[in-house]
């Protein structure tokens, strides 16, 4: 069987990106990399300080240096962060050097993701379910002219999520191939 290229997935916050990231990953026993993870560890601080200190434009540039050195590894899973498609030159390199897959859900799932979370800059101080429909109807279009695949990651486990994201990967691959 043809070996699985690099998996690269995107998506608005909440949707899973992290979580499904890492599963499949230790599925297809191959490295794991988050942009998110590796910007703090090269700043050696939370996104929420850089946001603050260096405005969303500073953490957009780290950002996109990020996405350049992270696509440019083989056989690697990445997930993203939610508005890495903001940048066209990150969008370039996500569909040149690998299969792009968009996680989607709904605004009440992400709602609810994201319910607790303190270490999501955008969503502090403000109406999250307005900034979330604000941010979606920006960047869907960004999603999904970048994706190869569409998977909903909505009322379904994590590995019933990585299941989906391995055959149909395997399929664009190969389209001949006859699911297991
Ligand atoms: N399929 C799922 N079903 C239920 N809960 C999920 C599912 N996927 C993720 N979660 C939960 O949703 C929360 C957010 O998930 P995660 O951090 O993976 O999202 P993300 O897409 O990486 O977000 P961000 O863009 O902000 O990095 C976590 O608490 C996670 O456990
Ligand atoms: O949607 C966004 O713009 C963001 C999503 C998170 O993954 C982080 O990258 C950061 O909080 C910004
Ligand atoms: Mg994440």
């Amino acid at each position: 069987m043809q070996a699985l290229p690099n998996i690269f997935l995107i998506g608005p916050m909440g949707t899973g990106k992290s979580t499904i990231g890492r599963l499949l990953a230790a599925e297809l026993r191959r490295p794991f990399h988050d942009s998110d993870h590796e910007i703090e560890h090269r700043c050696g601080c939370g996104i929420p300080w850089i946001f603050d200190v260096e405005g969303e434009s500073g953490f957009r540039v780290r950002e996109a240096e990020v996405i350049d050195r992270l696509t440019s590894l083989e056989e690697i899973v990445l997930a993203t962060g939610g508005g890495a498609v903001t940048s066209s030159t990150s969008r370039q390199y996500l569909r040149e050097r690998g299969v792009v897959v968009y996680l989607s859900t709904t605004l009440e799932q992400q709602l609810r993701r994201t319910a607790r979370d303190r270490n999501r800059p955008l969503l502090q101080g403000t109406d999250r379910r307005e900034r979330l429909r604000q941010l979606m109807a920006e960047r869907e279009p960004l999603y999904l002219s970048t994706a190869d695949l569409v998977v909903s990651t909505d009322r379904r486990s994590p590995r019933a999520v990585v299941r989906e994201i391995k055959r149909r990967v395997r399929r664009l691959q190969n389209p001949l191939e006859q699911d297991a």
